[in-house]
């Protein structure tokens, strides 16, 4: 395929870290081509002022935000921005006959009264947010298949509901006891200046933030009762780990059959995820690391059973960059365009 068969894309907030994983990823996709990046305190600086490495594969600027400079040059675009602000460009984009892929958490909610009481940001936008299909290809492959808007997941999201989903759509579980227990690197808080994402502050040291609300918990609760068929609360704790990329998110949830054992939970996950390239169900008695999946857009799943306590334990790592965020929105592009959901994603990390 020539370059001038390929489809045209942007990405909006291109200076980030969600930003320079799809201009890394896109170097490398057969079929798309990086045609505008755009963003706000870098606009007018070339990229590679930002990130040197890449200076030898893209000579692009980052541009001054302009929703008719970005309709008018790309088929496609990707929203990389802080959570309230896609919300604003999306309705124009559409109009001009964008496909758009919102990495925030702005398209993510059904129900923009729940979107509001946790963002806080008022929304005008409800016949189009009603448009968006969740993100999530292992869930929701058909209907992104034909979406126009595409709200991507969250990272802790990703992880912890691609664990729990086998157990939740097949009802082996009481679905009000399960927990989550989610760890992740600091690269999680994207590119921007943080007390606490210091190294001085983050490293040799592990502790929980936003416990009992933090913003994913009603994501995730969404998800889960659209797969039980009705309203599920869960129990999710985040925690910051000395690491840069990675998620590790542990699951546990009481069987309703306590005569299951792992093998036959494994035997229903690995049906579950036949047709699920990205997901690997991981053999007896193997529990996954963040580092198998790292630069890739993998998600690896471990699966203990507890007899003592008739409790399910799912262990689940993805890279929050890749799975989590600028992989996963690429997988999604390539479903929507009708293309192999794997086309130009890196399947082997880096190791150690
Ligand atoms: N990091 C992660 O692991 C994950 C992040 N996400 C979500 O993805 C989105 C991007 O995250 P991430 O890449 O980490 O964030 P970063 O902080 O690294 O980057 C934010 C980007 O947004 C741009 N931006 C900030 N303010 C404005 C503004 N007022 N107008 C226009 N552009 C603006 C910045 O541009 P400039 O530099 O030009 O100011 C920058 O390019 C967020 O919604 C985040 O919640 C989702 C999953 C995982
Ligand atoms: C370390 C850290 O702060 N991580 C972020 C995860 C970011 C993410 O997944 O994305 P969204 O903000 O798009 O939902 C957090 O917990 O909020």
């Amino acid at each position: 395929m020539g370059d001038s068969d390929r489809v045209p894309v942007g990405i909006v907030g291109a200076s980030g870290y969600g930003g320079v994983q799809l201009v890394r990823l896109l170097q490398d996709h057969p079929k798309l081509d990086l045609a505008y990046m755009g963003g706000d305190s870098s606009a007018g600086k070339p990229f590679s002022d930002l990130y040197p490495h890449l200076a030898n594969r893209t000579d692009l600027m980052i541009e001054a935000i302009d929703l008719n400079v970005i309709g008018d040059r790309c088929q496609a675009v990707f929203l990389s921005l802080p959570n309230g602000l896609a919300c604003d460009m999306a309705p124009s984009l559409l109009e001009k006959g964008c496909k758009v892929l919102d990495l925030s958490a702005d398209y993510r909610f059904s129900n923009l009264e729940t979107y509001e009481a946790w963002y806080g940001k008022r929304r005008t936008d409800q016949a189009i947010a009603e448009t968006a299909v969740y993100g999530l290809p292992e869930l929701y492959r058909d209907r992104i298949a034909t979406a126009q808007l595409v709200g991507c997941p969250g990272c802790h999201c990703t992880a912890s509901l691609l664990a729990l989903s086998p157990l939740l759509k097949q009802g082996l579980i009481i679905p009000e006891s399960a927990v989550i227990d989610s760890k992740t690197g600091t690269s999680g808080g994207g590119r921007k200046a943080a007390v606490n994402m210091l190294l001085a502050e983050a490293d040799q040291s592990v502790g929980a933030y936003n416990v009992a609300r933090h913003r994913h918990t009603p994501e995730i609760e969404q998800i889960c009762s659209d797969l039980a068929g009705h309203e599920v609360l869960v129990q999710f704790t985040p925690h910051l780990i000395p690491m840069v990329r990675g998620i590790l998110s542990t699951v546990y949830a009481t069987l309703r059959d306590p005569g299951l054992v792992r093998d036959d939970l494994l035997t229903i996950y690995q049906a579950f995820y036949r047709s699920s390239p990205w997901v690997k169900i991981l053999p007896s008695g193997i529990y996954p690391q963040t580092k198998w999946a790292t630069g890739t857009n993998l998600c690896y799943i471990g699966i203990e059973v507890d007899p003592r306590t008739d409790r399910v334990i799912v262990m689940s790592a993805i890279d929050n960059l890749m799975k989590g965020q600028a992989s996963q929105a690429i997988q999604c592009l390539n479903i929507m365009m009708g293309w192999d959901e794997t086309l130009g994603l890196p399947q082997l990390g880096f190791y150690p």
